[in-house]
């Protein structure tokens, strides 16, 4: 119970903080990332003149401070053992997976039956059957926990009935170039044995089985041949992924009383076992770089992202850290926005929920705006956004 009052009077003491607009201040508590946080606070007072005064709340770069407020929650845990390990947001995770229970039913099914004939689907079968996963993990995006502010946010109804209706919703849509690098692999699997798919995760409950749904695919398919998974090390943006999360929901999805289900389950931790499925944990994932710093601050981390043939990165976050958060004209390519980051080739899957989008055609951003104020943060859009040799 005292570890409990410390932590929450630290955490009443950063919403005053927050609410007030005080100062942006160091971390204090020491720990693995503590030294790299405070260098980049110090980076950002560097981007000020004098007359500013120091980086507050309201002032500074959005990504910067919302990442910070994030990692000043983990300080509040941390900093109250013996509960210093509490993940804060895993009622409200747990509670989105229970939530999607149907339509999780459903897709698990549908796996698990399609697995039955994948190796007598024709090549158009199969790669409509990729599309469909594919968009599938797409608008499994839009269950995330932090822009309803921790409400419920599941997923009610079978996604699958409804992808058809959602396609003009897709605002870039670039899985034919998904479809020939991996299917022009696999035609030639007797030169190049291994395909290696990386996904970069981002929230866990409904949209992370969709994620693995999609995964399995591709290893079912022989689209891929392996598939490694990137989470978070620490809880974050409410909803994110963590190795807990991870392995808590193939063990749910194992234990459920259906056998389609749980078939699904004991197929999921048999990958992990044989190392076909590889989860890794980095720091970098939680930190406030833009993606283009990677090779600078976690160059391990790039070379492990370069030996993929290709990586997904799911969701909005990951978006905003692979343009950098900057207020980039509609039509600006995605290459250059991209900024040097190019590990492998790489698609960005993600509905739009920040003011943040490029590569759009002359025109299209500006139309939307007129019809609809809101269109970049609602999550109603997504996009498949493509970047790789041609
Ligand atoms: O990365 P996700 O889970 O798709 O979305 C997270 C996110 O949309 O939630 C925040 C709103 O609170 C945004 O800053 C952030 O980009
Ligand atoms: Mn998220």
């Amino acid at each position: 119970m005292e570890a409990e009052k410390k932590a929450i009077s630290l955490l009443s003491k950063l919403r005053n903080e927050l609410q007030t607009d005080k100062p942006i201040t160091p971390l204090v508590e020491k720990f693995a990332d503590t030294d790299i946080w405070n260098q980049y606070l110090e980076y950002q007072q560097s981007l000020l003149n004098e007359s500013d005064g120091k980086p507050r709340w309201f002032h500074s770069p959005w990504l910067f401070v919302e990442c910070y407020l994030y990692r000043r929650i983990h300080e509040a845990v941390i900093q109250s053992p013996p509960i210093d390990d509490f993940d804060v947001f895993r009622e409200s995770k747990e509670q989105n997976f229970f939530e999607s229970q149907e339509p999780i039913m459903a897709l698990c099914i549908h796996l698990q039956e399609l697995k039955k004939t994948i190796e007598d689907l024709g090549e158009n079968q199969l790669k409509n059957e990729f599309f469909k996963l594919l968009q599938i993990s797409l608008w499994g995006n839009k269950c995330d926990l932090s822009l309803s502010g921790g409400e419920t946010s599941s997923q009610k109804v079978n996604i699958m009935n409804s992808l058809e209706g959602l396609k003009p919703l897709i605002l870039v849509n670039d899985t034919e170039r998904l479809w020939s690098l991996l299917s022009s692999r696999k035609k030639t699997r007797e030169d190049v044995p291994i395909t290696r798919v990386d996904i970069v995760l981002d929230n866990s409950g409904f949209e992370l089985v969709t994620d693995l749904i999609l995964a399995d695919f591709l290893l079912s398919s022989k689209l891929a041949t392996e598939v490694h998974f990137y989470g978070k090390t620490i809880p974050w943006f409410v909803s994110d992924t963590t190795i807990h999360d991870f392995n808590w929901l193939i063990e749910e999805v194992k234990r459920s009383g259906h056998k389609g289900v749980s078939g699904c389950g004991v197929d999921w931790e048999g990958y992990v076992k044989a190392g076909r499925w590889v989860y890794h944990d980095h720091m970098f994932w939680t930190l406030p770089h833009a993606f283009c710093a990677m090779p600078q601050v976690a160059p391990d981390l790039y070379a492990e992202l370069q030996k993929a043939h290709l990586i997904l990165f799911k969701g909005d976050l990951n978006y905003r850290k692979l343009t950098g958060d900057r207020k980039w004209e509609f039509t600006v390519p995605f290459h250059q926005a991209l900024n040097g980051f190019h590990p492998a080739p790489l698609c960005s899957i993600r509905t739009l929920k920040a003011e943040t989008q490029v590569g759009l055609l002359p025109g299209q951003g500006e139309q939307l705006t007129v019809s609809e104020p809101h269109w970049l943060t609602t999550g109603k859009y997504g996009i498949f956004q493509f970047d790789g040799p041609l």
